[in-house]
C-alpha cells in the first residue's frame, strides 16, 4: 500500500457517499491517480461524477474511505489537514462561479482567498498579488479584459477565468466539475486544449469529469467511467471500444443499487476549494 500511496499522487480507497436522504451515490471506489495525468471522468447524468471530484476536496465527506495525497502531511485528508489540501487543490466548476458585477482581476484574486484565508479579503491586495493575478489572467489570453466587468465576457471567456482564479492558488491537483458543459462544441474545446496544455506544462494532476466522450477522447490520458455510482470503465481512449462506451451510458440499473438513481441530478450549490 505505502508503494502505491508514494507512486500515484491521490489514493482513494473504498470511498463511499450516501446522502443524508438514503442516495448512496458512491459505491465503494478505489483508484490511484498518478501524478501529472489528465484523467476524465465520464458517464451519464447522476452517474456520482462530482460527487466524486466533491470527495476529493472535502466538499464532501465520504461516509466512508479514504482520500490519500502524497505531498500532503499526514497523508489521508483528515479535518486537521483538509484546509492545507485545499490549498494545492483548484477547482473549476461548470458555471464559472464568477462574481459578474467585479472585474476580471478582482475574480481572479479571490482564487488566493484557499491559500490567505478569507480574512484576506478584509485588506486591499498587494502589488505582488495582483501581478501574479495578472500573468494567470495572461496565461488565458485575456489580459485585455483584466478591468472589464466578468459579466461582459462571453461563456468561454468566463470559463478561462475560472481557469486563471484556480492557476493563481497554484494549486499541484486540478479538479474540473464538467467546465465546458454550457459552451458550444468549438468554444468546448479550445477552453479544453487551454486547460490541457497548461495541466502538461505546470504538470499538473488533473481530473476532469465531461459529458463530451469526443473531447474524453481527445484530451485524457485515463478515462475512468462512472455508472450509477460504480466505476465500469478504466482504461485509455483506445480501449474504450464502442460497446464499452454503450455500456457506460446504458439506462437500465445495476440490481444492487435499486431505483434511488432513476431520479435526475439535483442542483448543488459549490463552493471554491
Ligand atoms: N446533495 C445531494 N443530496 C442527495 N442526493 C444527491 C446530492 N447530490 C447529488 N445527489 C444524487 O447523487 C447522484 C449522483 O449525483 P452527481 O451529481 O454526483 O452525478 P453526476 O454524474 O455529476 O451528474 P451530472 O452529470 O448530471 O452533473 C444523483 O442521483 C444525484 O441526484
Amino acid at each position: 500500500m505505502k508503494t502505491a500511496i508514494r507512486e500515484s499522487h491521490l489514493s482513494l480507497r473504498g470511498i463511499t457517499v450516501t446522502y443524508a436522504d438514503g442516495h448512496t451515490a458512491l459505491a465503494p471506489t478505489s483508484l490511484e491517480v498518478q501524478h501529472g495525468g489528465f484523467l476524465v471522468l465520464l458517464g451519464a447524468s447522476g452517474a456520482g461524477k462530482s460527487t466524486l471530484l466533491r470527495s476529493i476536496n472535502g466538499l464532501v465527506s465520504p461516509t466512508d474511505g479514504e482520500v490519500s495525497v502524497a505531498d500532503l502531511p499526514g497523508g489521508t485528508v483528515s479535518k486537521r489537514n483538509l484546509l492545507e489540501h485545499r490549498r494545492h487543490c483548484g477547482m473549476v466548476f461548470q458555471q464559472h462561479h464568477l462574481i459578474g458585477r467585479q472585474s476580471v482581476l478582482a475574480n481572479v484574486l479571490m482564487g488566493k482567498l484557499a491559500t490567505r484565508g478569507s480574512l484576506a479579503s478584509l485588506w486591499p491586495w498587494s502589488k505582488a498579488d495582483k501581478l501574479e493575478a495578472l500573468a494567470a489572467i495572461d496565461r488565458v489570453g485575456l489580459l485585455e479584459k483584466a478591468l472589464a466587468r466578468a459579466d461582459t465576457l462571453s461563456g468561454g471567456q468566463q470559463q478561462r477565468i475560472g481557469i486563471a482564479r484556480a492557476l493563481v492558488q497554484k494549486p499541484r491537483l486540478l479538479l474540473a466539475d464538467e467546465p465546458v458543459a454550457s459552451l458550444d462544441p468549438a468554444t468546448a474545446q479550445s477552453v479544453l486544449t487551454l486547460l490541457h496544455d497548461i495541466c502538461k506544462k505546470d504538470r499538473l494532476t488533473a481530473i476532469v469529469s465531461l459529458h463530451q466522450v469526443n473531447l474524453a477522447r481527445m484530451f485524457a490520458d485515463r478515462i475512468v467511467g462512472l455508472r450509477q455510482g460504480q466505476v465500469v470503465f478504466d482504461g485509455t481512449a483506445a480501449q474504450l471500444t464502442e460497446e464499452a462506451q454503450s455500456a457506460l451510458y446504458a439506462k437500465s440499473s445495476p440490481a444492487n443499487m435499486g431505483s434511488q438513481f432513476d431520479s435526475p441530478s439535483q442542483s448543488k450549490e459549490f463552493l471554491p476549494c
